[in-house]
């Protein structure tokens, strides 16, 4: 550890040796009060401010989450060094400004750790040092004054307090698996002690945080009161603790709350097997419970040590950079330029109309009135209106069961759905989503129709998979107006939406329907015009790829299995059971007729159709499914296979018949690369972290590689390049890579390096 001398003369130890050049928050004390004065750009500080009472109060500011930077870290330090100093201070309230204790530790800093551009502080330092043996074996009290969050490492901040004191709404967790890593400020031997084995183990691995009024039944916070008496029944508590009223709590060395070393052993073996069902191809979900039981078994210091070279280790994991990536790349698709960077605030929407009450249209209009809009749902007639309502209250009514929804709630919700059979109520609604089937000249008449009915400034959206909106909209002058909002089946569950804007779109319009999406918990990407969008494009390769291979002589449920294996959460063949046939059919038919040269034709599917096989609704497609619907292997399916190779004149190929899992997943994925590539090139796509997050939300690819595009430069463009220009020469123009992949690949580029000069279709 370093000692230096702070601009002010101040001494302070610095574990930094000499990275002060960055940042240096310097101490300046005047008249009782000390502030913490930032220099040089510091990303975040604390202050500390002492009042009459005798409790200092430190706070953390670093918007707009107050995450624990380095400088924040360091700024902690100093301010406690400062507080335990001082005669005039007794005890130490520690919490968050703007309403909010911390998020954690700045994500932002992962890169710099990971490629060793930022100065790290010496090993232990901050869980060590600064955490236990300052802050938790110090000889003044601390409280943590919790409102908002306490996330990761801000958890572990408030865990090394002797007492915690919260708002009832706060939200406590150590979310740090989602990113690949574990806890790394003393997490894992802290929450243990504090709320058992078990119930820690399942907020770690689940990374879901608890309510305060939980985190109170459970142990980890001491006492509940609203935001506007927190510091002040902190500060008392901290009091009461000078003065022996309130016991003083050592997180680190509480056993009460520890199994027995016996059943300590079961909850591990139990936490081990569940992790490698549900999670087999990670590894740091295991590494965390191996260093709970450290802790458990060599004593919580051994623990500390342990946590800190595991997280070391693990935060420069391919699955800790590509989570990271997908931490920002999800928050990054609300960032659209000439769009969000314009200052245009989103209008408020109060009404929403649904037009169709079948599973999309009652989906969407489900996901709605769980976000309180009130929605007017509309179909042709009283059979199929009732039908629609019927469906959002039995999706309404499952989370009731589920126990996520009140009666009194589920009761409210579906009271803001009306029915409606024509369009005068439409009068007063600021935006419409069209949900109804697939056909052009039906949505045509709907969008004239719109326009005569609804107010000039509604917006007018469709949730169209795959159909040109300039197409939808040609029979309107509104076309600044019209917007595709494509949500994904089940439209209340699934998490994307797909924004699809034409070059008419106005901006104002796509800023009003990001924040809808955001209200409704979906994460919107923002996408240009074309045939099936993003996600549709990349998925059509996906099961094309899958039948070229299988009539090639690879089993198909070998293919399945080597997708789900690779983390998918189901193989293509499973997929088109799901989705149904008939769907995959016409959905294939627009791919057919837009990107005639690079359709594979089999005749798979339709031979099985003749044969009344439709998928899973059938009970019989690739797949035999039973009343649970479990799927099992079909031999039936064979004989399909070999008439489509006898029509098509297909002939078995050897090398394709024995293919290892890692040539399936190349052969399968290779050409969803290659459409992601054309999607990005053509200016569909704005940003490739957009495709990455459309791959995870949309297609269910493994988060934990980063989405499509991350993954393709894990294996590089030179290579993709190489083995897809391999296969087209035997298998033909499927495969062959388009020209943005050649000419990255020529120039050895990264294929999610920005397109300079896209010819954007926005
Ligand atoms: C050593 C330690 O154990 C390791 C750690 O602590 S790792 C960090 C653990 N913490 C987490 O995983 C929490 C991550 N953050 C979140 O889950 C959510 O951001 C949140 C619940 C805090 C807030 O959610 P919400 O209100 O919807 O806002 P959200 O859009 O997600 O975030 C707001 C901004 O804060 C940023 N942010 C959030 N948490 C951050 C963090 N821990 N570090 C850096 N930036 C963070 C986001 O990137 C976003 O930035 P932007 O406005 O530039 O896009």
């Amino acid at each position: 550890m370093g000692i230096s001398h702070t601009q002010t003369g101040t001494i302070s130890t610095d574990p930094r040796s000499d990275a002060r050049s960055v940042v240096s928050a310097s101490l300046r004390i005047a008249g009782g009060k000390a502030t913490v004065k930032e220099k040089n750009m510091a990303k975040g500080t604390t202050t500390i401010d002492v009042g009459a009472d005798g409790v200092a109060l430190i706070t953390i500011i670093n918007p707009p989450v107050n995450s624990l930077s380095f400088d924040v870290l360091y700024s902690l330090k100093e301010s406690y060094d400062q507080a335990l100093r001082r005669d005039d201070v007794k005890a130490i309230v520690v919490t968050g400004a703007k309403g909010k204790f911390s998020g954690g530790f700045d994500i932002s800093a992962f890169g710099g750790v990971q490629t060793g551009k930022v100065d790290q502080p010496k090993p232990g330092y901050i869980s060590i040092d600064v955490l236990t043996d300052t802050v938790e074996a110090a000889r003044k009290p601390s409280v943590a004054a919790i409102d908002g969050l306490a996330l990761g490492g801000g958890l572990e901040v408030a865990m090394a307090c002797h007492a915690r004191i919260s708002t009832p709404t706060a939200q406590l967790g150590l979310p740090e698996l989602q990113l690949g890593i574990i806890p790394g400020f003393g997490g894992t031997q802290r929450l243990p002690r504090l709320v058992g084995i078990s119930k820690a183990l399942e907020m770690m691995l689940t990374s879901k945080p608890v309510k305060g009024t939980e985190a109170h039944g459970l142990g980890l916070v001491d006492s509940l009161v609203s935001p506007n008496e927190l510091v002040s029944s902190a500060r008392r508590w901290a009091l009461d603790m000078v003065e022996g009223k309130r016991p003083w709590v050592a997180s680190l060395y509480k056993t009460d709350k520890l199994d027995s070393f016996g059943e300590a052993r079961e909850i591990f073996k139990f936490g081990r097997a569940q992790v490698r069902r549900q999670a087999p191809n990670l590894q740091h979900p295991l590494v965390c419970i191996d260093v709970v039981e450290t802790g458990i078994i060599s004593g919580p210091r051994a623990g500390l040590w342990k946590e800190f070279e595991s997280f070391q280790e693990l935060v420069r994991s391919d699955t800790c950079k590509s989570l990271v990536h997908i931490f920002f790349a999800q928050r990054g698709t609300t960032k659209v330029p000439a769009v969000t960077d314009l200052g245009l605030k989103p209008r408020r929407v109060n009404k929403v109309a649904v037009i169709g009450g079948g599973l999309m249209g009652s989906g969407i209009a489900t996901a709605l009135v769980l976000s309180n809009y009130p929605v007017i749902l509309k179909e042709i007639n009283e059979k199929f209106l009732q039908a629609g309502l019927d469906r959002v209250k039995a999706n309404l009514q499952s989370r009731v069961k589920k126990g996520k929804m009140t009666q009194e709630k589920f009761e409210k919700t579906f009271s803001l759905l009306k029915g409606a059979l024509d369009y005068e109520s439409f009068r007063d609604v600021d935006m419409v989503i069209e949900a109804v089937i697939e056909n052009v000249s039906l949505k045509q008449q709907i969008f004239a129709d719109l326009e005569k009915y609804c107010p000039p400034h509604c917006i007018l959206a469709s949730n169209t998979s795959t159909i040109d909106l300039n197409l939808v909209g040609s029979k309107t002058r509104s076309h600044d107006r019209i917007i595709g909002a494509h949500f994904f089946s089940p439209a209340h569950i699934m998490p994307l939406l797909e924004i699809v804007r034409t070059n008419k779109t106005s901006p104002q319009v796509i800023v009003d329907l990001l924040d809808v999406g955001k209200k409704i918990r979906k994460t919107p990407v923002v996408v240009g015009n074309c045939t099936g969008f993003a996600v549709n494009r990349m998925f059509f390769p996906y099961t094309q790829a899958a039948l070229l291979l299988v009539e090639h002589g690879t089993d198909l449920y070998l293919i399945d299995k080597a997708v789900t294996k690779f983390g998918m959460p189901m193989g293509p063949f499973r997929l088109v059971d799901l989705v149904g046939f008939g769907v995959g059919v016409a959905t294939a038919m627009q791919f057919i007729e837009n990107f005639p040269e690079r359709t594979y034709k089999s005749m798979v599917i339709p031979l099985m159709q003749e044969d009344k096989r439709a998928g899973e609704t059938t009970r019989k497609g690739f797949y035999l499914y039973d009343d649970k619907r479990k799927a099992r292997p079909d031999p039936e399916v064979k004989k399909y296979i070999e008439k489509a190779r006898s029509i098509s004149g297909v002939s078995v190929d050897p090398k394709l018949a024995k293919l290892s899992e890692k040539d399936i997943i190349e052969m399968i994925f290779l050409p969803v690369v290659n459409e992601a590539c054309r999607v990005f090139a053509e200016g569909i796509a704005v940003k490739a972290a957009d495709l990455d997050i459309s791959s995870v939300m949309g297609m269910g690819f493994p988060p934990y590689r980063g989405g499509i595009m991350f993954w393709a430069d894990s294996l590089g463009s030179k290579y993709i390049y190489t083995r897809l220009e391999e296969w087209s020469k035997t298998f033909g123009g499927f495969f062959k890579p388009c020209a943005f992949l050649a000419e990255r690949a020529a120039a050895g580029a990264p294929l999610s390096a920005p397109v300079e000069q896209a010819k954007s279709r926005m």
